[in-house]
């Protein structure tokens, strides 16, 4: 019986009590909660939801806080490392070398142990950020910065890549956008982490696996693909032969389409209300015009093409805000990652726990030699 399912569309593989989501409704929780609801509590709250399965007491917090933040610091031969990056590198391949040099010279090296892969865990969620911000801070001919341990995840993180404290609506922006980056079941990134971790290999190469499978543009990618998108538009009044001659050359719209949503991705109805906020603060720059008028053309040009809609996806609006932000387009996909890395370990830790070797098959349907 051949059951195979292209690109196993809707194959329930693992069981989890990470994240939950209703494709149909738009549905999104972490550990029970509504993603939406998470909103006011800051990404290291969430991420000790994630890994432990609840969120911390004041206690507990603060414990945590103390740990993430004396993690943050990166030793200098990590530093040394990203020095002979190519500087013209996507931050993802560079976060892929730093993590791999980075899990050599772990105190816990070898050791599988759930406390071990825990306290790794929370080291790669200290330490992304500044791998990323110092890999900026390297290729523009500046110092990296070090990380201030008064500032939250994603405060310290603008701080360490720009050198100076940001707005509290940029702070605020960046802590959103991390937390909702963080988790979403069992995505390409996150499946091909477990399926490393199943092997019972160590976290830090189930974790290189997952970067490498965000970086393709049908998964995050797609983000770095939405801020050249948005370059090449150019103006509001290029957006209808844009999308014209995407349709033409049957072109895929970066940020746009989902294998699960059938409706509104529930983190980009959040990223435009916050890419709608910035744009009020910087007039000047219509990125959320042009972003607004694309999502109404491809809607009313896909309806006429194949009767149904394509929505936009996380991707879409986290790259309009990132133009707000001054981002830069290299580092775009690689901020993706500083958030999910929260749910690929805790994934991993998941998969540890009941492990069982991730094994499909695949039906042979060329020739069988037979002698
Ligand atoms: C964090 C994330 O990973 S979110 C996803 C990020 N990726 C992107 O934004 C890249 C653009 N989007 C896409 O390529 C797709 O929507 C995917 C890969 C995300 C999901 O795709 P799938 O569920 O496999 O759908 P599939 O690729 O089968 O497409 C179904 C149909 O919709 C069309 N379609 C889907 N997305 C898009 C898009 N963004 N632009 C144009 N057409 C699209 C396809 O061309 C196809 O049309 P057809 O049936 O006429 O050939
Ligand atoms: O779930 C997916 O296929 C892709 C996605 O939205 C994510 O990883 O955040």
């Amino acid at each position: 019986m051949d059951n195979r399912k292209k690109g196993l569309e809707d194959v329930i593989a693992v069981e989890t009590k990470i994240a939950y989501i209703d494709g149909i409704k738009g549905i999104l929780a972490y550990r029970g909660i509504n993603v939406a609801d998470l909103m006011d509590y800051s990404y290291e709250e969430v991420s000790h939801l994630l890994l432990k399965g609840y969120l911390p007491d004041e206690s507990e917090l603060s414990d945590y806080i103390t740990t993430l933040r004396n993690e943050r610091e990166l030793d200098s031969g990590v530093i040394d490392i990203l020095r002979i990056c190519n500087k013209q590198a996507d931050a993802m391949d560079v976060l892929r070398t730093a993590v791999s040099y980075i899990s050599q010279y772990d105190a816990d090296y070898n050791d599988n142990s759930v406390d071990a892969n825990t306290r790794k865990a929370v080291k790669m969620i200290a330490k992304f950020p500044t791998i990323v911000a110092a890999f900026y801070r390297i290729i523009n001919g500046l110092e990296p910065v070090s990380p201030d341990s008064e500032l939250g995840h994603g405060a310290n993180f603008l701080y360490m890549l720009k050198g100076t404290r940001p707005t509290e609506l940029e702070a605020e922006i960046m802590e959103k956008d991390l937390i909702l980056s963080a988790e979403h079941g069992l995505n390409a990134s996150t499946f091909a982490s477990r399926i490393t971790a199943s092997t019972l290999s160590d976290i830090h190469s189930a974790i290189i696996s997952g970067i490498c499978t965000l970086k393709g543009p049908l998964h995050g990618g797609a983000r770095l693909g939405a801020m050249n998108m948005l370059d090449e538009i150019g103006s509001i009044d290029n957006v209808e032969n844009f999308v014209e001659e995407c349709i033409i050359a049957k072109k895929r719209i970066a940020g746009f389409g989902h294998r699960v949503y059938k409706t509104y991705d529930p983190r980009a109805r959040v990223y435009r209300n916050l890419a709608k906020e910035l744009s009020y603060e910087d007039a000047e720059n219509g990125w959320y015009e042009i972003a607004e008028r694309l999502e109404d053309v491809v809607n009313r040009e896909f309806v006429k093409k194949s009767a149904k809609i394509i929505y936009p996806n996380v991707d879409f609006y986290a790259a309009v805000a990132y133009k707000y932000l001054s981002i830069p387009a290299q580092l775009s996909t690689s901020i993706f990652a500083l958030g999910r890395v929260a749910g690929w370990t805790s994934h991993c830790l998941e998969q540890y726990e009941d492990n069982r070797l991730i094994r499909p098959r695949a039906k042979f349907i060329w020739r069988i030699y037979d002698k």
